[in-house]
């Protein structure tokens, strides 16, 4: 359980600046998305299903930290929830308080996420080090303890319908945090999270792509990045406005998808 301190090199800031939400958004238009996560050369998050592997050298991971100030939200799916007990919120020196600290958001829809007060997001909730998560599920996903436990710690259950694959449309899950005032959102995983954006049809939902890509290859067996190829696709899913920066031994990939 990491409690350190990290710190970002302001002279970082502007190659990221491009990707990055606005400071002053429009209101009315959808949240800002940013995808980011970390990744092997063979597309893997993890060596396998359950594990927590460290990919991110000392500066893409000090990276992280600032994208988190820099977005109202950051979003995993609840297998990285349950499996990595996340922080989910930035560890930089400069946080002064609250305010700087994204929003943490679980997607759940079944309620397997068996979060109890020793959770490292609702504790560091309750230390005013993280803001209170907010729980995305569908009816019948809650429990009343559950929602009281949120509740203590400033989070919160949001309910939303599934479609027939039990889940999410992401336009929906966008909309809803529009209403709760989410202006943006970093979206860092895992990789049913990422997949199922990847391949949702409307694919105007990613605004920028913030990659870190490790140089180490995990080999097969683990939870890998590869969105099944919709029926009848023959356009590849393409990156534009592309930029790569080397930082120590990890390379940073940023663009935006290209639509066709
Ligand atoms: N390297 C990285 O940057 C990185 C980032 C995050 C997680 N991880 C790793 O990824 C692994 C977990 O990935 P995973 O693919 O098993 O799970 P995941 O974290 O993507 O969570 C999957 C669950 O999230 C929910 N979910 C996902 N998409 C949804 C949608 N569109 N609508 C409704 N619910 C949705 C479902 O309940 C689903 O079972 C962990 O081992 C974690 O350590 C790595
Ligand atoms: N950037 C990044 N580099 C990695 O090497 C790695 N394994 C992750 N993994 C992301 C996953 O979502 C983790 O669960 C959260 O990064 C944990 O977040 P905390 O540090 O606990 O706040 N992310």
């Amino acid at each position: 359980m990491s409690r350190e301190t990290l710190s970002f090199p302001p002279t970082s800031i502007p190659p990221l600046e491009p990707y990055l939400p606005l400071t002053s958004p429009s209101p009315s238009s959808k949240p800002h998305l940013t995808l980011t996560y970390a990744t092997s050369l063979d597309a893997s998050l993890t060596l396998a299903p359950g594990v927590r592997t460290t990919l991110s050298g000392p500066y893409s991971k000090s990276m992280t930290h600032y994208l988190r100030t820099r977005h109202n939200a950051i979003l995993v799916g609840c297998t990285t929830a349950l499996i990595d007990n996340p922080a989910l919120n930035s560890r930089l020196g400069s946080i002064t308080s609250l305010d700087q600290q994204p929003r943490p958001i679980i997607l759940d829809p079944k309620g397997r996420w068996d979060f109890t007060e020793d959770s490292q997001v609702i504790r560091l909730a309750a230390e005013f080090k993280g803001k209170g998560p907010w729980v995305v599920t569908k009816r019948g996903g809650e429990t009343k303890e559950r929602g009281e436990l949120l509740e203590r710690v400033g989070g919160k259950f949001l309910f939303l319908e599934t479609g027939e694959d039990g889940r999410f449309k992401w336009g929906d899950v966008l909309s809803v945090l529009g209403e709760q005032g989410v202006r943006s959102v970093m979206v860092e995983g895992g990789g049913e999270v990422i997949n199922s954006l990847l391949i949702d049809p409307e694919n105007r939902l990613v605004d920028s792509v913030i990659i870190t890509i490790a140089p180490t290859w995990l080999g097969k067996g683990g939870v890998v990045v590869s969105p099944s190829r919709q029926q009848g696709q023959t356009s590849q899913l393409k990156l534009r406005d592309v930029s790569w920066q080397p930082h120590g031994e990890d390379v940073v990939l940023c663009g935006r998808i290209l639509r066709s």
